[in-house]
């Protein structure tokens, strides 16, 4: 009856939303940007078979010139939820991430708020970097109740939804190459807003070089622990495999330092790699010195990936 209807409205078609897929969020230059940073800062991630790269890494680690592409990102995203799921309150960014699900990486059945240190969650906006079928195989994402049921990971599109049992998902393993991910939470609780971190490693760190300090782009590396990604019974370092993948090696800085150890430094490149060090290609070693092994992977990553994309880049190794 009318009365009954006055008393309690039937929700809204907003407050029924609980997902949107939003194509074409990102353009491919932006996507091909973060792909950058995620080469060449990724660390060991917080899962199995992941290698991530969040924001706090970034400003914690000297590379905070990096946050800025992810800032626009970051609102419209924001945006896009309020309005959305017709947000009539503040809503924080909880955690901001790039995230590559490598070979054998998945995850089970599940919704985001699913633990009592992840209660906070409100909503989840996940953007795709790459494509499913061309650079990696599975990795579809999927929902238990409700359309779409199914998103097939296509670069520049973005899936955002509520954190809670309405969306139920999981994600088919990758089976074949790496699938690039732009992960970000929403949350309504202000003691988990992530800016703050971010501002307190800033100050730490870059913000408090001088502008004329030409260090101040440096990167500095984490500690060689989270650059150690577990594969099959052992692992390798993320760094070195990073540059064997773009046809590169570290080498030591200086023939003295190759000489004064008795294994040979390509046999156990780990020690160089928080230490002033060059590159090589085959049999031959470029004369540039990096400051560490992140400097020489973040330069190296940035000419490949801009040869790649037909950027004309003047830079010379
Ligand atoms: O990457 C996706 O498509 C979803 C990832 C996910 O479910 C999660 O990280 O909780
Ligand atoms: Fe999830």
């Amino acid at each position: 009856t009318m009365a009954t209807t006055a008393a309690s409205p039937p929700p809204t078609a907003a407050e029924d939303n609980v997902r949107l897929l939003l194509p074409g969020f990102l353009s491919p230059e932006t996507c091909k940007e973060l792909e950058f940073v995620h080469r060449s800062c990724g660390t060991a991630g917080y899962r199995p078979s992941v290698v991530s790269t969040s924001l706090p890494h970034l400003a914690a680690t000297g590379c905070g010139h990096l946050l800025l592409p992810f800032v626009p990102i970051r609102e419209r995203l924001r945006d896009a939820v309020e309005s959305f799921f017709s947000c009539h309150f503040d809503l924080f960014v909880e955690f901001t991430g790039l995230v590559s699900w490598c070979k054998g990486a998945s995850i089970g059945w599940h919704s985001d708020d699913n633990k009592p240190y992840l209660r906070q969650r409100a909503f989840t906006a996940v953007c795709y970097l790459n494509n499913h079928g061309k650079d990696f195989k599975g990795g579809l994402l999927k929902f238990q109740d409700g359309e779409p049921s199914s998103v097939i990971p296509v670069a520049g599109d973005a899936v955002i939804y509520t954190a809670d049992n309405r969306n139920v998902h999981c994600v088919d393993e990758v089976t074949e190459g790496e699938r690039l991910t732009l992960t970000l939470w929403f949350t309504r609780d202000s003691s988990f807003d992530e800016d703050p971190k971010l501002l307190s490693f800033l100050s730490q760190t870059s913000l408090s070089y001088e502008p004329a300090d030409q260090n101040s782009y440096i990167p500095l590396p984490a500690s060689d622990n989270m650059y150690w990604f577990s594969y099959d019974q052992s692992g390798f370092d993320i760094r070195c495999a990073r540059m064997h993948i773009l046809g590169f090696s570290f080498r030591a800085s200086s023939d003295e330092d190759s000489k004064s150890t008795s294994a040979a430094p390509a046999d156990d490149p780990i020690e160089l790699l928080g230490k002033p060090l060059r590159i090589g290609r085959a049999d031959d070693v470029f004369g540039k010195i990096f400051a560490n092994s992140l400097h020489a992977l973040q330069v190296t990553t940035f000419c490949i990936l801009s040869f790649l994309s037909g950027f004309d880049s003047a830079v010379r190794l």
